[in-house]
């Protein structure tokens, strides 16, 4: 079965625009698909079906396809892993992504998101327990091969993500990396690293998944232990606050259901793994030339942002006055490897402690920029918008007041606090101290929250702008 670039390429954009990882909906960019290698090929990869019907006895080939996504100002690359079947199959209809011909025969070929095909996606496990290179796709094993669940079936996580994640029975999760850059991935980069040192509050690695091409490495896919007693700090902050909001007039340290202690012992995992990265990739320091640099960084992101959200031009001025005092400082800053992206939906409270999840950073950015050294506040201030995030998003669901307002207000104050006197327990400088740093760091995430959300959920871009007017007025 051979099928033609062409034809993929017809396929892909509108399936493309359709999916919550691709970054580029809000733009116009031209979309080329290319092949990038045959994991199987369509008669080789006959599996006992698991149904018994019909449909399911297809034998499916897997191929891996990039997406370059050219813009005026440049090109995106996205995976897309497909499986290529001779018939519709109903079952994996969510899954469609277009209709081609297959070159050979003249035969209709079903293509589909292979990361949903239950039939194929075993493919990825069997190559990285037997450390295969398919088609010049590396698969790394990172544990024993007993520890990758060869034969577990394999199911998509729904969450509004970046990537695509699959939880393989309840042992292990492999990401799919959807948007690639040259490089290895930091999160596959900083498991690894966790592993030799024995950082206590991460998910074990267990194998990943890489190419090269012009002489560069690509990151595809990187597979871990599956946590199963987790529950994500999101749910249960934001059960936390729904609690609140159930009582009357009660405060947030009278109601049931108190957030507080678990936001302090976060705090306390977030100083520890920052003590690891340190120990991981050590320290450097930035003068106030590099303080400088940052602070253009955050002046040139704010100007890109206001094009996209007209609505911030409102709080700039405060923000710049923010980055200019950032650019101030006159003593140097300590910088070490930092997550980049943290935030109450990046760490899972296990029955023994907070696991820290994805150490990607901020997916818009270029990986070179998000392995590079940063104070480890920046990760405080991830995690504090957060707390303002789990707060205020039922306020838009049910309707804000002046008393609820106030209500969520104080649960988040209350919870920041308890993180940052947990941070500062457990390690971390007070963040009180750092002053100036925490709040341009908020005040740049809080930007990039602002561009995300007009992007992909317009409805909480309030959420982030709220927080703007009070760092603006704060300045
Ligand atoms: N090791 C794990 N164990 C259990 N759940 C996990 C694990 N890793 C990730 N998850 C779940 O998958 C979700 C997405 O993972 P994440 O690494 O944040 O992906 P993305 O980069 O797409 O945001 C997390 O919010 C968490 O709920
Ligand atoms: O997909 P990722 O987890 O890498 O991160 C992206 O999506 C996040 C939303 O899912 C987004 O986080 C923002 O919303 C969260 C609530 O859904 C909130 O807890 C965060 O504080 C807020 O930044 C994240 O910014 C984005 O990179």
């Amino acid at each position: 079965m051979r099928i033609d670039t062409a034809e993929v390429t017809r396929v892909l954009p509108e399936w493309l625009g359709r999916q919550r990882w691709y970054a580029g909906k809000s733009r116009s960019g031209s979309v080329a698909a290319r092949l990038l290698a045959t994991l199987a090929p369509p008669t080789e990869n006959a599996q006992p079906t698991l149904t018994g019907d019909r449909e399911d006895q297809q034998a499916a080939g897997v191929q891996i396809w990039i997406a370059d996504v050219t813009y005026p100002d440049g090109v995106e690359h996205y995976q897309v892993p497909l499986a290529l079947r001779t018939q519709r199959v109903e079952h994996l209809d969510r899954a469609f992504v277009g209709s081609v011909t297959d070159l050979d025969s003249g035969q209709s070929v079903e293509l589909y998101d292979a990361l949903y095909d239950k039939e194929v996606t075993g493919v990825w496990l069997r190559a990285m327990a037997e450390e295969s290179v398919l088609d010049g796709v590396t698969f790394v094993r990172d544990a024993a091969a007993s520890e990758i669940p060869v034969s577990e079936s394999s199911l998509v996580l729904s969450g509004e993500q970046s990537n695509t994640s699959l939880v393989f029975g309840d042992a292990a999760i492999m990401k799919v990396f959807r948007r690639l850059e040259p490089g290895l991935n930091p999160d596959i980069e900083i498991h690894a690293a966790f592993a030799e040192i024995g950082g206590r509050h991460v998910a074990k690695l267990l194998g990943h998944v890489t190419t090269e091409r012009d002489d560069e490495l690509w990151s595809l896919a990187m597979l871990q232990e599956f946590l199963t007693t987790a529950t994500d700090g999101w749910q249960l902050a934001t059960a936390s606050v729904r609690d609140l909001m159930a009582e009357g007039d009660l405060h947030a340290d009278e109601a049931g259901g108190d957030f507080a202690a678990e936001a302090n012992r976060l705090g306390m995992s977030t100083a520890e793994v920052h003590a690891d990265l340190r120990t991981a990739f050590g320290t450097t320091v930035l003068d106030s030339a590099q303080l400088r640099e940052r602070a253009a960084a955050m002046n040139t992101r704010l100007d890109a942002a206001l094009h996209e959200v007209p609505q911030l031009a409102d709080v700039a001025e405060g923000l710049r006055k923010a980055y200019d005092d950032f650019a101030e400082i006159s003593e140097p800053v300590t910088a070490q490897r930092v997550h980049g992206d943290l935030h109450l939906g990046q760490v899972l409270r296990t029955s023994h402690r907070w696991v820290i999840l994805d150490f990607e950073g901020e997916p818009a950015k270029a990986i070179t920029e998000r392995q590079a050294n940063d104070s480890p506040i920046r990760d405080v201030a991830g995690m504090l918008r957060s707390f303002d995030y789990a707060a205020r998003h039922q306020l838009i669901d049910m309707g804000a007041t002046p008393q609820s307002e106030f209500r969520a207000a104080e649960w988040a104050q209350r919870n920041r606090d308890a993180f940052c006197n947990g941070w500062a327990e457990a390690g971390g400088n007070e963040p009180a101290a750092s002053a100036v740093l925490l709040r341009a760091f908020e005040a740049d995430k809080a930007v990039y929250e602002a561009v995300y959300e007009a992007r992909n959920r317009p409805n909480w871009l309030p959420i982030p702008l709220a927080s703007l007017h009070r760092l603006a007025e704060t300045a």
